[in-house]
């Protein structure tokens, strides 16, 4: 029996990662759950997983959550504040924890579970993208296991040959990582409306259902970006073995391209309980609710290369890579801000760009050797993009 924690529970990889566990009563146990603003569905969760704690990241609604976990009767101990969501990713007796916060809010507890020494589902992107060399080196120190979630890291992981060295792609024949991406809802648009997309037209991914962070990000195509960063962080990768395709269908979701002409795709419905029932069961297999691939359905399968007119934050987050970890961390700063103004209708969509271009551009590259660097050089950029947000709007 292995007992998880999962952060973020409440979210899109949250619910359905306990979708997965409600499956396997005789594999998984929830030891903890974790939550923010959603404490009636949290505290419902609670109940049906049955697990022995809830953490609520949001400290304004601590009371109101007892009061719930009250009425509904609730066994589990309910706490609150960050201190404790990092008690619940590092306690001995967790064996998995799901790293499903979304954005810099998950650095921490995701830290706190790497130091541990814990088996790491890393759903939260925007850590590594933060902190990569700190969090790769924190991960080898505690002997952590890094598995990743985001779908496209998942695939690369299972084309990767399972004896290759971290940092060393060539040395096992590897010639391109060919990350995948669908070009989200606005692949086709005409450029010219672009400054008239609306949040919820943004948040309507044509392949996937995830929460509205990711799926602005996936409609600018800086999710591709900040997966491009990931990709580097998590398989030793520098940027020239990376290559993004677009494939609108996101049936095929990522691919591994070696010397010898082979190519090796992992491909599957677009369904997150696949990579998240990868990740706990790993290095064997389970049954994770998601129908087959049915391949004489399968219409269209097409690819081409990314625009940079149409998708220019895939572009500067590739040069932020490119730059070194102090550009990357201030660019999801300046993103998480710009995405943030952009769904509270603050600024216009195509001023994303402008944010997240502007930030930078007004920022100098710093060296980068501590967490404690990374959430000055954190605050600094979100500072500088909030003040950019209140020129333009
Ligand atoms: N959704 C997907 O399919 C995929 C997601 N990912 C990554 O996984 C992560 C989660 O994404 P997703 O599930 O879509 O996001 P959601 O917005 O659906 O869920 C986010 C979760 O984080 C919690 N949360 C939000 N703010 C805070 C905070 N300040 N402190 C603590 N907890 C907080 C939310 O709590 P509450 O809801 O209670 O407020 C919720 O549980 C992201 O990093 C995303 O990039 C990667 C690949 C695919
Ligand atoms: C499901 C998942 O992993 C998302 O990150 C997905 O990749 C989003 O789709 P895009 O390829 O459109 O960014
Ligand atoms: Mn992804």
């Amino acid at each position: 029996m292995q007992t998880v924690t999962v952060l973020g529970a409440t979210g899109s990889i949250g619910c359905n990662t306990l979708d997965v566990i409600a499956r396997h009563p005789d594999k998984y146990r929830v030891f903890a759950i974790t939550g923010n603003s959603q404490i009636e569905k949290l505290l419902q969760q609670a109940k049906a997983c049955a697990c022995r704690y809830v953490v609520i990241a949001d400290e304004s609604r601590f009371q109101h959550a007892k009061h719930i976990a009250e009425e509904l009767n609730i066994q589990a101990e309910i706490l609150c504040g960050e201190r404790y969501m990092n008690d619940v990713a590092s306690a001995p007796e967790v064996d998995i924890v799901m790293a499903a916060i979304v954005g810099a809010a998950g650095l921490n507890p995701t830290l706190a579970a790497v130091n541990a020494g814990k088996r790491v589902l890393l759903a939260n992107k925007e850590s590594l993208v933060m902190s990569g060399a700190l969090f790769i080196q924190a991960a080898n120190e505690s002997n952590a296991e890094i598995l990743p979630i985001d779908s496209e890291h998942n695939a690369i992981f299972q084309c990767l040959p399972s004896h290759a060295e971290y940092g060393d792609l060539q040395g096992v024949g590897i010639s391109q990582i060919l990350l995948t991406g669908s070009g989200g809802p606005f692949r086709d648009r005409p450029l010219e409306t672009f400054s008239t997309i609306s949040p919820d037209e943004a948040c309507a991914h044509p392949n996937w259902s995830m929460g509205r962070k990711i799926s602005v990000d996936s409609a600018t195509m800086m999710n591709k970006g900040l997966e491009f960063i990931e990709a580097c962080w998590l398989f030793g990768a520098k940027a020239e073995d990376i290559t993004v395709v677009l494939h609108p269908q996101s049936t095929i979701h990522s691919m591994v391209q070696y010397v010898d002409g082979s190519v090796i795709a992992q491909m599957g419905n677009p369904d997150m309980r696949t990579p998240i029932a990868h990740g706990l069961a790993y290095p064997e297999r389970i049954d994770a609710g998601v129908a087959a691939l049915d391949f004489s359905r399968l219409a269209d399968f097409t690819f081409s290369t990314p625009c940079e007119t149409r998708f220019p934050n895939l572009y500067l987050a590739i040069e932020a890579c490119q730059a070194g970890q102090s550009r990357t961390t201030q660019l999801n700063a300046a993103n998480e801000i710009a995405v943030e103004a952009f769904l509270n209708e603050r600024i216009r969509f195509d001023q994303i760009e402008t944010i997240n271009k502007e930030t930078l551009q007004r920022l100098e590259p710093t060296e980068i050797c501590s967490l404690q660097q990374v959430l000055e050089e954190d605050r600094n950029a979100r500072d500088m993009a909030e003040k950019i947000v209140r020129e333009i709007s």
